[in-house]
């Protein structure tokens, strides 16, 4: 049985960055998420009884991915097969540029080789099981805005959705300042940081209040408080990164530029706020009728065909 799943990425407004459990993929902190509707991963899994091992395919090129093969023997277990299977994957996201293209890749393929394998798992389940190929995937299998729920153990740290279907015209804009492989991994990074920041301790106790305080913005209609919390919980992600040890920073010259030019309009009364990942791209947070203005600003210093603009998105789902 073919089965085939679209899943999108997704951009946290308060960080995960750090592992309590490196094995069952357990955050050190909870986060918050919108996931968008422009990056999406689209993955059609097949078992097959003649296939002696997984045939993993990305973006119409084989690969090898232990990383894969490990997450499909949990979904082996869980359905208690052992048949090997086709899996195909389209990344409609620049591809490990810090878009968090793991996130929509997990979330769809746990969609799709669940379902391929017979099996039909709750929303949450599904969550679960995602997590276990990439952190960050937990919170895809939801739409719109989608709370991580840190938890202890593989049972109790699961993503919910806070509000799935959101009228409130919050948008993203990415800009792809170098869509190419990024140097240093997200896993590899946030394990670096657990263990050498100084500052991880304090990472962790400040993550709990922005929690409460983006929820209380996504409640309130609050655009700035949203802009300003998830604004200091990414700059305060990557002050982890330049204070490990080796010290690493994701930042480019165009990061610094871009998020120079947000704070400029921030100053002009136009309401914008910026985040970023493990990797040099900025995304710009910003309401629906601020959009065109900002682009017009951003591409004065930016190509317009690296300025991508993001809506909320739908959770995962068969197609
Ligand atoms: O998404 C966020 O909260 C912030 C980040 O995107 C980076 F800024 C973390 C993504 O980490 P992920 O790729 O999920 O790591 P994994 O669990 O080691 O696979």
């Amino acid at each position: 049985m073919k089965k085939t799943a679209r899943a999108h990425t997704n951009i946290a407004l308060v960080k995960y960055w750090g592992k309590a459990d490196e094995e069952l993929i357990i955050p050190m902190n909870g986060s918050v998420s919108l996931t968008l509707d422009h990056f999406y991963t689209d993955t059609t899994v097949e078992f097959d009884p003649a296939l002696t091992e997984d045939i993993f395919c990305l973006d119409g090129k084989q690969k090898h991915d232990p990383k894969v093969a490990k997450f499909m023997n949990l979904v082996r277990n869980l359905a208690k097969k052992e048949t090997f299977a086709r899996i195909d994957s389209i990344n409609h996201v620049p591809t490990a540029a810090g878009l968090a293209s793991s996130a929509s890749a997990y979330a769809a393929l746990a969609l799709s080789a669940t379902s391929a394998a017979g099996l039909n798992l709750t929303r949450k389940d599904l969550s679960r099981l995602a997590r276990r190929g990439s952190g960050s995937a937990t919170r895809s299998i939801f739409g719109g805005f989608v709370e991580w729920h840190k938890g202890t153990d593989d049972l109790t740290s699961f993503a919910e959705p806070i509000e799935e279907e959101t009228d409130w015209e919050i948008c993203m804009i990415a800009i792809v300042i170098n869509g190419h492989e990024k140097k240093i991994s997200s896993r590899h990074g946030m394990q670096q940081v657990v263990k050498t920041s100084p500052y991880y301790h304090e990472w962790v106790k400040t993550a709990e209040e922005d929690l409460k305080l983006v929820k209380q913005a996504i409640k309130n209609r609050d655009f700035s408080l949203l802009g300003e919390v998830s604004e200091a919980s990414a700059m305060k992600m990557h002050a982890l990164n330049m204070s490990a040890k080796p010290h690493f920073s994701y930042f480019m010259p165009e990061s610094i530029l871009a998020m120079q030019k947000i704070e400029e309009l921030r100053s002009q009364n136009i309401p914008c706020y910026y985040t970023m990942d493990a990797g040099p791209n900025v995304k710009v947070i910003c309401e629906k009728q601020n959009v065109a203005f900002i682009i017009d600003e951003l591409s004065k210093l930016f190509a317009k065909e690296n300025l991508l603009v993001a809506n909320p998105g739908p959770g995962a789902r068969l197609i």
